[in-house]
């Protein structure tokens, strides 16, 4: 599998790299859980945006970024904006949310930023293009906190997303059966197979919990982790996750 730096992090390669979401509402808490995160040494640090209470205002999200940026004292970031559409926790007219991304992007706030695939194709075509000129790694997503897709359109939505100019594909799904586990995991390991880009996969709840700690045996190149605030339903404490993903090492 190729693999896609992020900063000095290479992702598609070995273990499957750790990021550990910051969910704080104000400057003061996202800080005050950089520092705590920064003492566990993830790979990557995945700023969750739609958290932050100011994120509209656009010379706060540039000045919260830097300052943020600088606590992290070289660790790589993701920055990411989750839509409400996908599970996220602000409702922003869309157009908005091209906006905030936009702005990232152009300001280099970060090392690489999540774009959400399924939103209008034009615009995410033309801010994958603005990410690479501007040299941030591009990750683009789908998300589905409802159900799992069968494994054909599982199939179908990471081969799509391979063929959009993205560095790397992410499908993060609730799965309601153990079969529809299987058919992620199953559905990760055919597309790592054929496609060329690294590929995060993501089975959320408890009953998921597999899919992040065995990505090294079946395909996904990163794991979220969390540091006492969890961003999704099923995420492991990052000691923890250290210590499964090191078990499961295949030598
Ligand atoms: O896409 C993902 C994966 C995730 O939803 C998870 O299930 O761990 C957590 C999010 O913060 C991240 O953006």
């Amino acid at each position: 599998m190729k693999t896609v730096r992020i900063k000095d992090v290479s992702v598609g390669q070995g273990q499957p790299k750790i990021a550990v979401p910051i969910t704080g509402a104000t400057q003061f808490e996202i800080l005050q859980q950089a520092k705590k995160i920064v003492k566990y040494q993830p790979d990557l640090v995945e700023w969750r945006i739609d958290f932050f209470q100011k994120v509209t205002d656009k010379q706060q999200l540039i000045s919260t970024a830097k300052v943020l940026k600088e606590c992290l004292a070289g660790l790589a970031l993701l920055i990411t904006f989750r839509t409400a559409a996908e599970g996220g926790q602000l409702k922003l007219p869309v157009e908005k949310y091209y906006e905030i991304v936009q702005t990232i992007i152009e300001q280099r706030l970060s090392d690489a930023i999540d774009l959400e695939f399924y939103r209008n194709p034009a615009q995410i075509t033309r801010l994958i293009s603005l990410a690479k000129k501007e040299e941030l790694t591009v990750i683009v997503s789908y998300h589905n906190f409802q159900n799992t897709p069968i494994k054909e359109e599982i199939l179908k939505h990471f081969t799509a997303m391979s063929q959009s100019g993205a560095d790397i594909a992410k499908i993060a799904v609730m799965p309601q059966t153990k079969v529809d586990v299987v058919n992620l995991l199953t559905a990760t390991i055919q597309s790592t197979a054929v496609l060329d880009l690294p590929l995060i996969a993501i089975s959320m709840g408890s009953l998921g919990k597999i899919s992040r700690v065995a990505g090294e045996v079946f395909g996904s190149a990163m794991t979220f982790a969390s540091v006492e605030a969890e961003s999704a339903p099923g995420q492991i404490s990052i000691n923890t996750l250290r210590k499964m993903l090191k078990e499961l090492r295949i030598e």
